[in-house]
């Protein structure tokens, strides 16, 4: 799963780079970080909503759309994965 989230996240940070057109990735960043911001949040109830009235199918496709979006908005806010396993990794309890 890490090796995916890295390559996606290497991918999001070239579209945000070269705004290809036909972009996703740039056309959400070009809305700005308070609209990804809550694009990111919406993804996370629909995540909620897949786990609580659909089948499994459902709430991983919901949970690869949270994925992507959290990882845009890392992106746009300067965070990088290894910023985040870093602060997880000073976490864990030994
Ligand atoms: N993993 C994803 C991914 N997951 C979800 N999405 C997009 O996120 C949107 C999901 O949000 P919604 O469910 O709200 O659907 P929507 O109503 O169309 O979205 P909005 O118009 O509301 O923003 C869909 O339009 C999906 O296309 C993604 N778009 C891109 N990727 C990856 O990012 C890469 C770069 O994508 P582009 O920037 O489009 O080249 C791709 O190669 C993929 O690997």
């Amino acid at each position: 799963m890490c090796e995916t989230i890295e390559k996606l996240y290497k991918i999001i940070l070239d579209r945000l780079e070269k705004k290809p057109v036909g972009s996703y990735t740039a056309q959400l960043a070009s809305k700005g970080r308070g609209y990804v911001a809550r694009k990111l949040g919406e993804e996370a109830v629909e995540a909620i909503v897949a786990s609580l009235s659909e089948d499994r199918k459902r709430i991983v496709e919901e949970l690869a759309d949270l994925i992507y979006h959290m990882l845009v908005f890392m992106a746009i806010n300067n965070v990088s994965i290894d910023d985040v396993c870093t602060e997880l990794e000073a976490r864990m309890k030994k």
